[in-house]
């Protein structure tokens, strides 16, 4: 089949490529981002495959509808940035990739969660600068603390399990409850005590609009002072301006974020000889205990390559049975 990609990156090339070895699909690879602007560019693919920060709203569906496209195949988990009333109107179909090495994910919190307490990325300055002073790197043990998860799907489940391995008491918060966690030593609680009693808090949850902004100016004043919140989720879950404004007065002791709200604008590309515009994106990477990496959490080999290998088994069976396999609607 012809397939385009939007937001494709070299490493994307690489992944696809190798999973199309046999030459079964023809690929025509973009960096542009899908949006209003982009659509025109398809010419005459009945697939298009996109990434998280591809804008796959109304209009462009319209479009798309016009080009003849007849399957959005998103390389990614989340599908917030897709109109899925719009496409099941215009007859387009949208499948995914719901699971692909969820440890990456998982691995990549845990990274920012103990960098920031240990302050490793401080270290890492200090000591090659030749300074082996150890004052303002003071962190806590793990052990024993209480962590909240907010949301215990494929990655959230990898995360608790870890935190339990370091000896953490671990709250969880989900619509469903996962009897293997509980099991393991998981306590599910209401969203306001994971709030009120955590040391760490985890968000692992899907943006939607009962989940936007869960993080916020609100929550924020029932946690507990010098709490440590990680989002590898979806950036729009967090306020970012109530976070900041926590972190001014200190009642957020750290923040990790691989996601943030207004990311479709920065992530993914170069800007480094350029002025970054976003405001609230440039006050943030001024805290010390503040640590942004750009939606870097899926980035490893094994992750590329189930992303790979499931986004074109879905459009295989598209194509050949007209069975949609991990179907988003
Ligand atoms: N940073 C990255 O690179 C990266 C990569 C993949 C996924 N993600 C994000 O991670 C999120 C989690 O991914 P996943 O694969 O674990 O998804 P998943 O669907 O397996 O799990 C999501 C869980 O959230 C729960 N949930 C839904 N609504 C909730 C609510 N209101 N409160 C609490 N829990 C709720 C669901 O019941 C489910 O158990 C995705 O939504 C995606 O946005 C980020």
């Amino acid at each position: 089949m012809d397939i385009l990609f939007f937001s494709a990156q070299p490493y994307d090339i690489h992944y696809f490529n190798q999973g199309n070895q046999q030459g079964a699909h023809r690929f025509r690879f973009l960096e542009a981002q899908l949006n209003e602007d982009n659509a025109a560019l398809i010419k005459d693919e009945a697939v298009i495959c996109v990434f998280v920060n591809d804008k796959v709203n109304a209009t462009v569906i319209n479009e798309l509808q016009q080009k003849g496209v007849r399957l959005i195949a998103l390389r990614c988990a989340g599908f917030n940035n897709v109109d899925l009333k719009a496409a099941a109107a215009a007859g387009i179909k949208v499948v995914r990739v719901p699971a692909y090495s969820p440890h990456a994910v998982a691995e990549h919190a845990v990274a920012l969660l103990l960098a920031l307490n240990r302050k490793i990325y401080k270290s890492y300055n200090r000591v090659r600068d030749g300074n082996f002073t150890l004052s303002g790197l003071e962190g806590f043990d793990l052990f024993g603390k209480t962590i909240g998860v907010v949301g215990t799907g494929n990655i959230g489940a990898v995360f608790c399990r870890i935190m339990l391995g370091f000896g953490c008491k671990v709250y969880a918060h989900d619509i469903y409850e996962n009897e293997e966690l509980v099991e393991l030593g998981v306590k599910y609680v209401s969203l306001d005590t994971i709030f009120a009693q955590s040391d760490v808090i985890s968000l692992h949850c899907p943006l939607m609009e009962s989940t936007r902004h869960m993080i916020n100016a609100n929550s924020i004043a029932s946690m507990k002072m010098g709490v440590v919140l990680i989002n590898t989720s979806r950036g729009g879950l967090i306020d970012t301006a109530s976070v900041v404004a926590a972190l001014k007065n200190s009642h957020i002791g750290a923040l990790g974020i691989d996601v943030y709200e207004q990311e479709e604008h920065l992530f993914f590309q170069n800007f480094s000889g350029s002025i970054i515009q976003d405001d609230v994106l440039s006050r943030l990477t001024t805290f010390p205990n503040v640590l942004v990496t750009a939606h870097q959490g899926f980035f490893t080999k094994e992750a590329l390559t189930q992303i790979a290998e499931v986004t074109l088994s879905n459009i295989r069976s598209f194509e050949k049975e007209g069975v949609l396999l991990n179907e988003v609607k």
